[in-house]
């Protein structure tokens, strides 16, 4: 039996009058890589984002439904946003590092969330380790994170959530900024941190999510329509609408 990590149960999500989300029903289990895929606009990236509590900066937002990880209410007020956004780490579709040293973009979370200072410098060791970037920057730590190649940059992101120790982290379409070398160090990045992290990625790129996925979720104008293994939607899938996604016939 697949252990389940994150859950979404009957969510619903407008921005305004707006309904984006439609009473969206969906199990994430856990140490594997989830994909979102789905035609431009079906909330894909609003999903991805319920579950760091993102649309807490939008005032117009409203979320009905329940939202969990393990046993945990994600939207109940007695859980701090910090430490949700700590367990649940984020990288974005633009390697956005901050304007400060490679050293400093790691150590910045970690003096936020108090880790102690002597084991700062070891934990930045472990985790540029583990996003496969070491190798390449251990000689310039103190170099700007922006001098980076826009590769580089992403896996700098990626080192900067895993540093925290998170438990699931949420990719949206961290691969589409780069080239194609870059894109398969992700990639392959991706398939070896499952080891130890629940990931749902957000791709528009089927051959991508092919590559990368053990489950993917087929959404489209904000409902689910289809969620199973990555084999059963590219090989067989039930849905008519998923077939003509897949075939490229839309979206
Ligand atoms: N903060 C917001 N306020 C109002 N509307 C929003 C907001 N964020 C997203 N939307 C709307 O929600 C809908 C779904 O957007 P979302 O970004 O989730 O789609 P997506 O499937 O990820 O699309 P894409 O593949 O193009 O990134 C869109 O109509 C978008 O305009």
């Amino acid at each position: 039996m697949e252990e389940i990590k994150l859950s979404a149960r009957n969510l619903n999500l407008f921005f305004g009058n707006k309904q984006i989300l439609k009473n969206l029903s969906i199990d994430f289990p856990k140490n594997q890589v989830t994909s979102l895929i789905g035609p431009s606009g079906c909330g894909k990236s609003t999903l991805l984002r319920s579950f760091n509590r993102m649309h807490d900066l939008s005032p117009d937002a409203r979320i009905e439904g329940k939202l969990k990880m393990d046993e945990m209410d994600l939207y109940n007020k007695a859980n701090s946003v910090t430490e949700i956004r700590k367990r649940i780490g984020m990288v974005f579709q633009k390697p956005n590092p901050l304007p400060k040293s490679i050293f400093e973009n790691l150590s910045y979370a970690l003096h936020i969330h108090n880790f102690p200072k002597a084991e700062i410098p070891g934990l930045i060791e472990n985790a540029l380790k583990e996003s496969f970037l070491w190798d390449e920057v251990k000689e310039e730590l103190k170099k700007p994170a922006v001098k980076l190649s826009g590769g580089q940059q992403q896996r700098l992101c990626i080192a900067r959530t895993v540093v925290l120790r998170p438990e699931v982290i949420l990719m949206d379409e961290p691969c589409s900024a780069l080239d194609p070398i870059s894109t398969r160090k992700i990639e392959d990045l991706i398939l070896k941190l499952k080891k130890d992290y629940t990931i749902i990625i957000v791709t528009h790129n089927m051959q991508q999510a092919q590559r990368i996925s053990d489950k993917v979720a087929f959404m489209y104008l904000g409902e689910l329509i289809e969620f199973d293994s990555c084999e059963n939607i590219f090989s067989n899938p039930k849905q008519e609408l998923t077939k003509e996604y897949i075939g490229g016939h839309f979206g």
